[in-house]
């Protein structure tokens, strides 16, 4: 099967070209300047359709939350009228579309976890823009499945593991809020969660199937948390690590609020889809490891255990 993917760099893109190939998809990554969602409708259809496609994944968005507050033109014209695009395209060739969208559509002031059909009401343009992008799928496409994830890392492109790591090595302590709940999210899971789902639509019309679903790792917990897990999971690998000091939002301010309690209820995707992702507690050593330099120090622990495989020949 034939999946055409938006987006050459993207943290889910190239998730979904690794764990896809290994799987034995053809993996077609599509991004500017062949294909940019900011363009005209024709523009995209014609992209995507010169890549025959037996089903389309739009991983590509405009994903930086700050920026978007003065940036809002854009952010539309990629994350809803490009999605609709998108969904256009794939609708005319009769093919199967899997479109990202986020846990930020919602306001945070739900005291549990959200469920698909709770109310929306983003607190951000980029929120907003892709609450716009849901809409405009849906209307465009009957055979699409919308997931909402949520607080994405990867080995791949921009990430809060990533900063960590990278204001870890020069910092002995690092300030990090910790007033907003969240399901951390390893784009190497939504790739497996986004092969499972589209292989489920190519296969089966059931009604089920299509609409609104939340697939995110399966714990939650706050950015300080998160970011004491990362620093944990990099000291003991001999990477950087520093003292994390919890802060509330207010002592960190930034151009776009963000929802205090984004954390997603994730059921319907398992009744409908069989796909449930990993919680971050088990997925995100892979990622540090794979972020961290290759020449390293050891850790004493991994010191120990090197000596030990080795004294035993
Ligand atoms: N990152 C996160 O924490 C979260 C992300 N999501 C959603 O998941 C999806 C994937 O996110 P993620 O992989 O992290 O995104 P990234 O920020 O890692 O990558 C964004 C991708 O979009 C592409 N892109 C941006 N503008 C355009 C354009 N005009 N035309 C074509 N491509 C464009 C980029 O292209 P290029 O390669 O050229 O830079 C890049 O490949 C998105 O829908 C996002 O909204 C949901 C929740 C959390
Ligand atoms: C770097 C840093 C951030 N923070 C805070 C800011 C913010 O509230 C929180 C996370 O920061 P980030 O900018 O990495 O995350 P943010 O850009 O808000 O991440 C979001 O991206 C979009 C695309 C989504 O769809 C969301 O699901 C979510 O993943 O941590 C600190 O408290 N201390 C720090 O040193
Ligand atoms: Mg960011």
């Amino acid at each position: 099967m034939r999946i055409l993917v938006t987006g050459t760099q993207g943290q889910v893109a190239r998730s979904l070209l690794e764990r896809g190939s290994e799987r034995g998809y053809e993996i077609i990554l599509l991004g500017r300047p062949h294909l940019d969602l900011a363009s005209g409708r024709s523009e995209i259809v014609a992209a995507v359709e010169r890549a025959r496609p037996d089903a389309v994944v739009n991983a590509a968005a405009y994903t930086a939350v700050d920026k978007a507050e003065a940036d809002e033109a854009a952010a539309f014209a990629i994350n809803a009228d490009g999605a609709g695009s998108v969904a256009y395209a794939a609708a005319r060739l009769a093919v199967p579309l899997v479109h990202t969208s986020t846990d930020y559509v919602f306001d945070g002031l739900k005291p549990a976890a959200f469920r698909e059909n709770d109310p929306v009401g983003p607190t951000s343009v980029y929120g907003r823009s892709k609450l716009d992008g849901e809409r405009q799928v849906l209307a465009e496409h009957d055979n699409a499945a919308i997931l909402r994830t949520a607080w994405v890392y990867s080995p791949f492109g921009a990430n809060f593991v990533k900063t960590m790591l990278r204001l870890g090595t020069d910092r002995e302590e690092l300030r990090v809020v910790s007033d907003q709940l969240g399901n951390p999210t390893s784009a190497l899971d939504i790739a497996d969660g986004i092969l499972k789902v589209v292989a489920n639509l190519a296969a089966d019309r059931d009604e089920n199937l299509r609409g609104i679903f939340h697939m995110a790792g399966s714990e939650s917990t706050n950015w300080a948390e998160f970011a004491e897990g990362i620093f944990a999971t990099s000291a003991a690998r001999g990477g950087p690590t520093a003292r994390v000091v919890r802060i509330g939002s207010s002592d960190f301010p930034t151009a776009a609020k963000r929802p205090a309690n984004s954390r997603l209820d994730c059921t319907k995707l398992q009744s409908a889809h069989q796909v449930s992702l990993p919680s971050w507690r088990t997925s995100l050593s892979d990622v540090v490891e794979r972020l961290l330099p290759g020449d390293r120090e050891p850790s004493p622990e991994q010191q120990t255990e090197t000596s030990r495989l080795s004294s035993q020949g």
